[in-house]
């Protein structure tokens, strides 16, 4: 199952990248918070071929995509497979290529504080750091990790200060921005672990 994600120039996209296996309320949640606090006009959620650094493969992409798209009903979120489209799974590939493809829109990397903390073994991160905005949400048990993460120490001068999280899709990278959110503890790992996805 494919979707064609559409944007107009000048909006501001915030892009939740991840594998969604499965997708679940806290995905739910990041989401309609960025919306609201990073200043942006849409979110697409990238449902991942596979994440490069994990090693057991997920569910079938389009398993995946359909239960992201029951899961996710809003008019400002698109379900999309782009990076299987776009033949990319790394990160500053899938970015490179949507810029390419769609001239004129601003595209801001979303992602939950987990990824933030390990963000440094990203491929090409100081790249992505250097082109597009990035937003940080807190997750239960990474706040501290994240905050004392190389990502973290090497861009401190370029981090939003609170408060001015509403900016973010209107800067120039390198910004980014940490919020914190009510916090949720659902995971994918957990739902899978107590058998409740395929
Ligand atoms: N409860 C949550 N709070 C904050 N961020 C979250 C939460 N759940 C997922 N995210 C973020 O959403 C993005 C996609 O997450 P992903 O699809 O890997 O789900 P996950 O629950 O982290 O999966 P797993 O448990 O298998 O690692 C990542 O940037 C992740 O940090
Ligand atoms: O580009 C990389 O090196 C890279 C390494 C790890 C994760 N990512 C991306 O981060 C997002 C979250 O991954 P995951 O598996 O935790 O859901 C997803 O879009 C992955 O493609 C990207």
């Amino acid at each position: 199952m494919s979707s064609h994600a559409k944007a107009h120039r000048g909006q501001v996209v915030g892009l939740l990248g991840g594998s969604f296996d499965p997708p679940h309320a806290g995905h739910v949640h990041i989401t309609r918070e960025a919306l609201k606090r990073f200043g942006l006009d849409r979110v697409w959620w990238l449902v991942s071929p596979g994440n490069p650094l994990k090693t057991h493969g997920p569910a079938a992409l389009p398993d995946r995509m359909q239960a992201a798209r029951a899961m996710m009903r809003h008019p400002r979120v698109t379900i999309t497979d782009i990076e299987a489209q776009l033949g990319t799974r790394y990160t500053a590939q899938t970015l490179s290529a949507l810029r390419a493809r769609y001239r004129g829109v601003r595209f801001v990397w979303l992602m939950g504080a987990d990824n933030l903390a390990q963000f440094h073994r990203w491929q090409d991160w100081r790249q992505i750091m250097n082109t597009v905005p990035v937003g940080v949400m807190a997750r239960p048990g990474d706040r501290i990790a994240a905050r004392m993460s190389k990502t973290a120490r090497i861009y401190a001068h370029a981090r939003l200060p609170s408060g001015a999280s509403h900016l973010l899709g209107r800067s120039h990278a390198p910004v980014w921005s940490f919020v914190n959110l009510p916090m949720t503890d659902q995971s994918s790992s957990a739902i899978r672990a107590r058998g409740e996805w395929s």
